[in-house]
C-alpha cells in the first residue's frame, strides 16, 4: 500500500515498523459539543484505514484519545454552571453513539487528559531535565530553538515562522515560537497540582504523551485533519523527538477539508453541520458513504445535493444486496457451471481493482467506484437462472468490500423489524377503527415498495423490487 506522508510530501509504499502489530494514533475531539460532519472525516477515514489495514492481513492497534481539558471545555463549564468534567463526560457519551451511527468502530484505547495528568508531568519534567524546556512564573514552555529540525512536518523554518509571529504580549517566553506545555492556573480554573505549581497542560502535549504511552516511542501512522500539521503536529513531534531522540511517527496522515462554500467548515465560524443533526434526514451510512465518496485528502464541499447523490448510491447498494438475497431465497441447491466460473473470474476483477484504489493511498472514492462496476455486472449476470453457489459468491463477494468501506452493514432483519412492528400497528389502528392511520402505514409502505396483503391469516408482506 502506499500512503502520502505529509512528513515527506510523497507517496510512500507503507513498510510497517513491526508487521505484526500496526500502530496508528489519530487525533480526537476535543468534546464540548456534539461534532460537526468536518470532524467526522477524520473519524471515518482512519476508522475506514484502519478496517482496510486489517482486511490486508495486519493487526492494527488504534488510538484516538479526547481532549478533556481546554479552554472551551471551561467556557462551556461556566456558561452552564455544571464542572468541566460533566460537559466532557456528556460529549463523550453523545460522541460514541454518532460515531456508532456513522459506523465508526471504538479504537482500541480512548484515552483522556485528565486520566494521564501524571504521565504528562513527568514527560514535562522529562524535557525540562534534558533542556528543551523551561518554566516561567508557573508556566512551563518549550524552547524550539532547542529542537534543530522545528518546522520539518509543516517546511518551514523557525526564522520564517518567527518572522511572521505576531507579537504576543507575553514576554515571559524566550522565543515568539515558544508553546506552553504546562499553564499555570488562572482565577476560576480547574487545576492540578504539579512541580510547578497548580495549573494544566497546554494541548500538545497530551497526544505526545498519550501515544507514546499506549503505542510506543515510534508509531507508524499519526492522523487528523490537516489544520492539526501547524502547530499541533509539528510539536508532537517537536516535543516527544526531543524527549527520546527517536522518530515519533514514520507516516503522517492528513485529511483534507468538509467545506461549506468552499471555507473550512468550523466551530467557531458557525458555519457546521453536526452530525446529530443531519441524522435527523439521512441515515448514519448515508453520511459515511458521503464521506467517503472522495479520496480522504481532496476537500468536499458539504450540500444537500451530495448528500442525496450519497442516499442514491447506498440505496444501489441496498438493492444489489437485496436482489442477491432474495435470488438465493428462491433458488435450489446447485453449484457453478464452467460459464459461471468465468463470470466470476471477471467479477473478482472488481475486487483487484478495489484493492488497487485502495492501496493508492487510501483512494475510496475510485474503490467506491469499483464496487459500483461489480455491482452493474452482478445485476446483468446474476439472475434467477443462476446457481446458487454463483449467487452466493457474489453476495460473498460484494458484502466483502462494502465491509470495508463500513457500507451495507445493515441486516435486512432490522428491516424486517420494522415491517413487521408497524404490521401490528395498522391492526392496531384498524381494531380501533382508525382506518385513517391504517391506510397511512399502508401507503407509507407501499412508497417504500412493501405491499400489505390482508389474508384470513393475517397481514402478509412483501418487497416489491
Ligand atoms: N472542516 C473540517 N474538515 C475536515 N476535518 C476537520 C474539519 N474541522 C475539523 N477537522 C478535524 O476534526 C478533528 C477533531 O478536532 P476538534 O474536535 O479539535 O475540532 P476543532 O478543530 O475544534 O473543530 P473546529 O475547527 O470546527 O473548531 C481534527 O482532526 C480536525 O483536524
Ligand atoms: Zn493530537
Amino acid at each position: 500500500m502506499k500512503i502520502y506522508n505529509t512528513l515527506t510530501r510523497k507517496k510512500e509504499e507503507f513498510v510497517p515498523i513491526n508487521p505484526d502489530e500496526v500502530k496508528i494514533y489519530a487525533c480526537g475531539p476535543t468534546v464540548y459539543n456534539y461534532f460537526h460532519i468536518g470532524n467526522a472525516r477524520p473519524f471515518v477515514v482512519f476508522d475506514t484505514l484502519r478496517r482496510y489495514l486489517e482486511y490486508r492481513g495486519y493487526k492494527v492497534k488504534f488510538v484516538q484519545n479526547f481532549t478533556d481539558v481546554d479552554d472551551k471545555i471551561i467556557n462551556r463549564a461556566n456558561e452552564e454552571g455544571i464542572t468541566p468534567k460533566e460537559v466532557s463526560e456528556k460529549y463523550i457519551e453523545e460522541y460514541f453513539k454518532d460515531a456508532g451511527e456513522i459506523g465508526v468502530k471504538k479504537a482500541d484505547v480512548h484515552p483522556k487528559v485528565t486520566e494521564n495528568m501524571q504521565d504528562i508531568i513527568k514527560f514535562i519534567q522529562r524535557l525540562i531535565d534534558k533542556g528543551y524546556a523551561y518554566e516561567a512564573e508557573g508556566d512551563v514552555y518549550f524552547d524550539t530553538s532547542k529542537f534543530e529540525e522545528y518546522g520539518k512536518l509543516s517546511k518551514q523554518s523557525i526564522e520564517d515562522l518567527e518572522a511572521g509571529a505576531r507579537i504576543e504580549i507575553n514576554d515571559i517566553k524566550r522565543h515568539p515560537m515558544d508553546f506552553a506545555l504546562w499553564k499555570a492556573q488562572k482565577v476560576g480554573e480547574i487545576a492540578w497540582d504539579s512541580p510547578w505549581g497548580k495549573g494544566r497542560p497546554g494541548w500538545h502535549i497530551e497526544c505526545s504523551v498519550m501515544a507514546m504511552k499506549y503505542l510506543g516511542e515510534t508509531i507508524d501512522i499519526h492522523g487528523g485533519g490537516q489544520d492539526l500539521i501547524f502547530p499541533h503536529h509539528e510539536n508532537e513531534i517537536a516535543q516527544s523527538e526531543a524527549c527520546t531522540g527517536k522518530p515519533f511517527a514514520k507516516y503522517w496522515m492528513h485529511n483534507g477539508y468538509i467545506t461549506i462554500n468552499n471555507e473550512k467548515m468550523s466551530k467557531s465560524k458557525g458555519n457546521f453541520f453536526t452530525v446529530r443533526d443531519i441524522l435527523k434526514d439521512f441515515d448514519g451510512e448515508v453520511v459515511r458513504f458521503f464521506l467517503l465518496s472522495a479520496q480522504y485528502r481532496n476537500p468536499i464541499n458539504f450540500s444537500r445535493d451530495l448528500m442525496e447523490q450519497a442516499k442514491n448510491g447506498l440505496e444501489r447498494l441496498y438493492n444489489a444486496k437485496n436482489n442477491l438475497k432474495h435470488l438465493l431465497d428462491n433458488v435450489a441447491e446447485g453449484n457453478m457451471n464452467d460459464e459461471e466460473k468465468e463470470k466470476f473470474k471477471e467479477l473478482e476483477k472488481y475486487k483487484d481493482k478495489f484493492i488497487s484504489a485502495m492501496d493508492d493511498d487510501l483512494n475510496t472514492a475510485d474503490g467506491i467506484a469499483a464496487v459500483f462496476e461489480l455491482v452493474k455486472t452482478i445485476n446483468s449476470s446474476v439472475n434467477s437462472n443462476a446457481s446458487k453457489e454463483f449467487i452466493q459468491k457474489s453476495l460473498d463477494l460484494f458484502l466483502e468490500l462494502t465491509n470495508v468501506l463500513g457500507l451495507v452493514t445493515k441486516e435486512e432483519e432490522a428491516l424486517d423489524e420494522e415491517i413487521e412492528k408497524l404490521v401490528k400497528m395498522r391492526q392496531e389502528a384498524r381494531k380501533n377503527r382508525d382506518f385513517a392511520l391504517a391506510d397511512k402505514i399502508r401507503d407509507d409502505l407501499k412508497a417504500r415498495g412493501i405491499v400489505l396483503e390482508d389474508t384470513p391469516q393475517g397481514t402478509k408482506w412483501t418487497i416489491k423490487k
